[in-house]
């Protein structure tokens, strides 16, 4: 705001003027810490904010302008960055979703979601300040916003306490993927013939450890090197099932490129996985032994097995071990508790 002075006589001590003074202004980092924390009012002319009544319910608010936000997620401080959303970016308002519990929370189960990190970058220094959120992907892959979708599997899914888990099967094409599946949820079950898949999703209930699941079982379409990862194979899933041939080198080399691609679009430094070398009913062929196997699985964090579904052979062991690697993750047992001092003089 600014007027004119003409003269000295103009000023009284209730005129409504004011001089023009160079302002000062110090970007500390004080300053940008207390900016982002009162980032809460926006512009009256923000387009409306969109609801997400159930699973954001009760979390602050958050509003952001345009021009120094920027939503990334990324693996850890090192990785690639996603561009925001362009559905986000044009919103530029919503709810700040619940923080992903951790692995030692106490809670019996964990929503399948990913940690994402969010980037409020200062327009004057560039200086990206973040806040890391539980966040699921559709959130920002869905340009509906569909939230009835999301899957949070904190809830039991039914009164007798099954739980549910969505599993996809992942590797390089004719490795044997569907034959493991199909012999998984109805055995016996094994065709000689080869029919590529496009995408085929199956339901197996399972007692894993006195604990019964309720498992979706996506069988997808064999993936190249160059193949772009389906974003829907990120979002909601527990756990994958990577799988290679003993019989195809090549194959075995896709197994950490799609685990990777899994890793970056979830944005998480672990996920549930298990290597499955199949096709071990065809030893006189084998191109990868088991010690490599194993050796990748350690690297990768997974579990490792090799089957045949051709002979059945270790095909719900291969399910089972990710079971395992799910509950590791999800649902860990309770810590022992520790004995107290006066137990110990009770001895
Ligand atoms: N010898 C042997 N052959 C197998 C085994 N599993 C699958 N096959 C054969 O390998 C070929 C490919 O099997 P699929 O199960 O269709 O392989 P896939 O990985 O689902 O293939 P895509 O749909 O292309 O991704 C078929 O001819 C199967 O019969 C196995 O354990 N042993």
């Amino acid at each position: 705001m600014s007027m004119n002075v003409n003269s000295p006589t103009d000023i009284t001590p209730n005129s409504h003027c004011s001089v023009n003074l160079p302002t000062l202004v110090v970007h500390s980092p004080v300053h940008r810490e207390h900016k982002r924390r009162n980032s809460e009012p926006s512009s009256p002319t923000l387009p409306a904010t969109p609801q997400y009544p159930t699973y954001f319910a009760g979390f602050p608010s958050y509003s952001f302008e345009p021009w120094n936000v920027r939503l990334a997620s990324r693996q850890s401080p090192n990785r690639r960055i996603k561009p925001l959303p362009s559905q986000l970016l044009s919103s530029n308002s919503y709810n700040k979703p619940p923080r992903r519990p951790s692995s030692s929370s106490s809670s019996t189960d964990s929503p399948a979601v990913s940690s994402t990190y969010l980037y409020l970058q200062d327009d004057d220094t560039e200086t990206l300040l973040e806040e890391e959120i539980g966040y699921d992907h559709r959130f920002i892959s869905n340009s509906s916003y569909s939230h009835s979708t999301i899957s949070n599997t904190n809830i039991m899914s039914n009164s007798a306490g099954t739980m549910k888990r969505k599993v996809v099967i992942m590797g390089s094409p004719s490795v044997g993927k569907t034959s493991l599946t199909q012999q998984y949820v109805s055995p016996p079950t094994y065709n000689a013939s080869y029919y590529p898949t496009i995408e085929d999703t199956s339901h197996k209930t399972v007692n894993y450890n006195g604990v019964q699941y309720e498992c979706e079982i996506i069988d997808s379409a064999g993936l190249e090197e160059y193949s772009l990862f389906p974003g829907k194979y990120g979002i909601g899933v527990h756990g994958y099932i990577l799988v290679y041939a003993i019989t195809s080198r090549q194959s075995f080399e896709m197994i950490p490129i799609v685990h990777d691609k899994i890793l970056d679009y979830a944005g998480l430094e672990k996920v549930p996985c298990v290597v499955v070398g199949q096709k071990l009913d065809l030893q006189s062929e084998r191109a990868v032994t088991t010690a490599e196997g194993e050796a990748l699985a350690k690297k990768l964090n997974a579990g490792f097995i090799e089957s045949s579904a051709k002979d059945n052979k270790n095909v719900s062991k291969a399910f089972d071990v990710l079971l395992a690697e799910m509950q590791k993750e999800y649902n860990p047992a309770p810590e022992k508790k520790k004995a107290s001092w006066w137990s110990w003089g009770a001895k």
